[in-house]
This record gives C-alpha cells, structure tokens and sequence, in this order.
C-alpha cells in the first residue's frame, strides 16, 4: 500500500488521540525506556533490519563511516529507534534534530560544522527542511564540505568548510516530497511496513516485561489487534489497559481485562476511535454509503474537513472500510460488516439505510 499519497504527517488533532501515531508529550519519557537498544531486540521489519545488519557490519569491518541512510515509513513504526540502533551498532554518538528545526542553511552549517568523526546525525522529517537548507546537506553528504556565505550581494564570499565524515539518517514520513538529487544521495534507503498483529503482539510482550506487568498471550493478542500495525500505539494502548489492570482487577493483562479497558478508551476491536466510528456511522447512517463530498462529510459529524480528511480517513482507507473516489467517499463492504449494519440495496425496503445509497449500487452492488 502506498500510504505517501496520504496525510500521514503529524495531523492536527493526532496528538490527542489513544490511537493517534504521533508522539504525545507524556509518551516521550516512557517511549525512551521501551527502545529496543540493539537490532537483535528491535521486533520485525526482517528486510530493513537484515540489510541494515550488512551496511553496518561491512562499514564497522572496513573501519568506515557507514553510508548515508534514508529511513521512510509511517510515524510510529521506529525510525528513531533505528537511527539511536545503527549509533549504538556503530558505536558512535548520535545528534538528533529535524527539518522544521532547520529553517536557514546557516542553521545546518552550525550543526555540521560542530559534528565529531562517525558521528551519526539524525535528521527526522527530512522532507520538511528548507530549500536553501537542503542544497546545503547535499555537498554536505556527497563531498563532507559546505560552503559557507560570508556577507552579503556582490560582495559575498563563498568558504568552504571541511567537515568530518559522518553518516547522515535522515527519516521521513513521505518518500515521494524528497527532491530526487537527495534521495539519490543515500547509499541506503529502508522502507518500514506497517506491522502485523505476531509482531505487535510480540512488542507488547517486550514492552510489559519492562514495564513489570503480567499479561497472558490472549491479552496481548487483543492489544496488538487494536494497535493500527504501529508499535508506538501498541505501547499507549498497553499503558493504558495496564492502569485499568491495576484499579479495576489484580493488575494481570488478560483478553477480557483487555477488551474492558479498551472499551473504556472506545478503541474498538478493529482499532477504530470515536472519530473513526462517527466517520463510518455517518457515511452508512446518513449517506447510505456515498458517494458524498468530504465536506458534507464533515459537517455531519461536527468536525473540520481537514480533521476528517488527515486523521480520520488515512486508516479507514487503509483498512479497506472507506474508498476516496472522484464522485465522493464511499463505504465498502466490509464497513457495513464492521458496523453491524445492512447495505441498502441488501436490506429492501425496511433496510437500516436512509434509502440514499445509490450511488453504492455502482461502485460495490451486485
Ligand atoms: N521494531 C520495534 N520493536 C520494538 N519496539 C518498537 C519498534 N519500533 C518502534 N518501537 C517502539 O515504538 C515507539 C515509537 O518508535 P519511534 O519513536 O522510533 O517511531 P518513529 O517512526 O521514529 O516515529 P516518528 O515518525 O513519529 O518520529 C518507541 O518507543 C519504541 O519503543
């Protein structure tokens, strides 16, 4: 699935949400306790981890900086976590900082120029650096040099500063905005795949035995089902149903206590939110499916188009329960299911739809 045609960056209103992928403020503090610290702890993503194995174990053998190393995926998956990995593997200090952060070249010229040899430099949301900034990295990373502007009009002259060699990770949320003369200047390029349900039931395990909890393999099971494919939410979730543990039962993890707490946080079985679920419920409900425009969309359920645009629909769409179409947004078959309800056309006369679902004959009837 291509998820860079979609919003994934860190949405308005993501923040706040149990299922949102972005980090929260309180999530930084613990997230940093339950980073894997080598590649043998880090769970899944076989392929990246393999070859990222090869690029490290040649570059440490040759007694080289390792390679540039571009890491893609959605927010949440462990580009972070990597990048702090390949510092440990290399046994190097890593300095971390984004592309927000570096609006002006003399900003990144200051953060080059002040880097130790090897040292990895963590650049994350690559993709939103500034124009001037990013023409700066490219000399940077091919010939380790910048040219640094003393003065300004005719009279500026160009210095060049020698840097040390230094691996650059640079990670992004969205491959496709890189300019092509940067892409194209990463010896590595490691794309992170959503994880499925054995993997994230796995981090839960990881993350509950450094958090001292107990959780039987049915608990994590039910978590791991609710964590959207992103380790990052699986931990909140854990956090969360762990607390529930604690006030409500003998603080042991099991599938009922699971599916409880998470009631609670209305995170259903599929890993949909309240937000989701309006969503849903408002496009069969009201729409009887679709087609209907997202701004009507929004208004049904009282929330901003981008809100509904940005943070809803990316995982309603990657589940397969919402299709954006030319004509409007339209549910599948499998919202219907997931809701309990019965498409119009399926339903006759007294159907559960409002009888607006005609255009839902087109795209998905018999
Ligand atoms: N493969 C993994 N195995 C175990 N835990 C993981 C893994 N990947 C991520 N995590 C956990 O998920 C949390 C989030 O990971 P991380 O901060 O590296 O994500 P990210 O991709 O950098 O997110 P963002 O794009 O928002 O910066 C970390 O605390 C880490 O504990």
């Amino acid at each position: 699935m291509n998820w860079d045609d979609d919003s994934t960056d860190a949405a308005a209103g993501d923040e706040a949400r149990i299922v949102g992928a972005s980090a929260e403020g309180d999530d930084q503090a613990v997230e940093a306790a339950l980073r894997p610290k080598d590649l043998s702890e880090f769970v899944g993503q076989e392929k990246v981890r393999q070859q990222l194995d090869l690029v490290l174990k040649a570059a440490r053998q040759r007694g080289a900086t390792a390679d540039h190393v571009l890491l893609s995926g959605a927010p949440g998956l462990g580009k972070t976590t990597l990048s702090m990995i390949i510092a440990a593997e290399m046994n190097a200090p890593i300095r971390i900082t984004s592309g927000p952060a570096i609006q002006h070249a003399g900003d990144l010229a200051a953060i080059l120029s002040s880097l130790q040899e090897g040292e990895i430099l963590f650049l994350d949301e690559i993709h939103r650096m500034s124009r001037p900034a990013e023409e700066m990295l490219y000399m940077a990373m091919e010939d380790f040099r910048v040219d640094v502007i003393v003065g300004k009009g005719p009279g500026a002259t160009a210095i060049p500063l020698e840097l040390p060699p230094f691996t650059l990770v640079g990670a992004t949320t969205r491959a496709g905005l890189l300019p092509p003369p940067l892409r194209d200047r990463f010896g590595f390029t490691g794309h992170m795949e959503f994880y499925d349900p054995a993997e994230l039931q796995r981090v839960i395990h990881r993350s509950a035995g450094l958090l001292d909890v107990e959780i039987d393999p049915a608990g994590a099971a039910e978590i791991a089902g609710r964590s959207r494919g992103t380790p990052r939410i699986a931990n909140r979730l854990l956090r969360r149903v762990r607390d529930y543990a604690q006030v409500r039962a003998d603080g042991v993890i099991t599938r009922e206590i699971a599916e409880a707490a998470l009631s609670v946080y209305e995170v259903d079985g599929r890993g949909l939110d309240r937000l989701d679920r309006a969503v849903l419920e408002a496009l069969l409900k009201l729409f009887g499916g679709g087609p209907v425009g997202l701004s009507t969309l929004a208004v049904a359920v009282g929330e901003e188009r981008e809100t509904v645009e940005e943070v809803a629909e990316p995982f309603l769409v990657r589940e397969g329960l919402l299709a954006r179409t030319p004509r409007g947004r339209v549910a599948t078959p499998a919202a219907w299911a997931h809701l309990g309800l019965v498409p119009p056309q399926a339903a006759g006369p007294e159907g559960t739809g409002s009888g607006a679902g005609k255009g839902q004959q087109g795209l998905f009837g018999a």
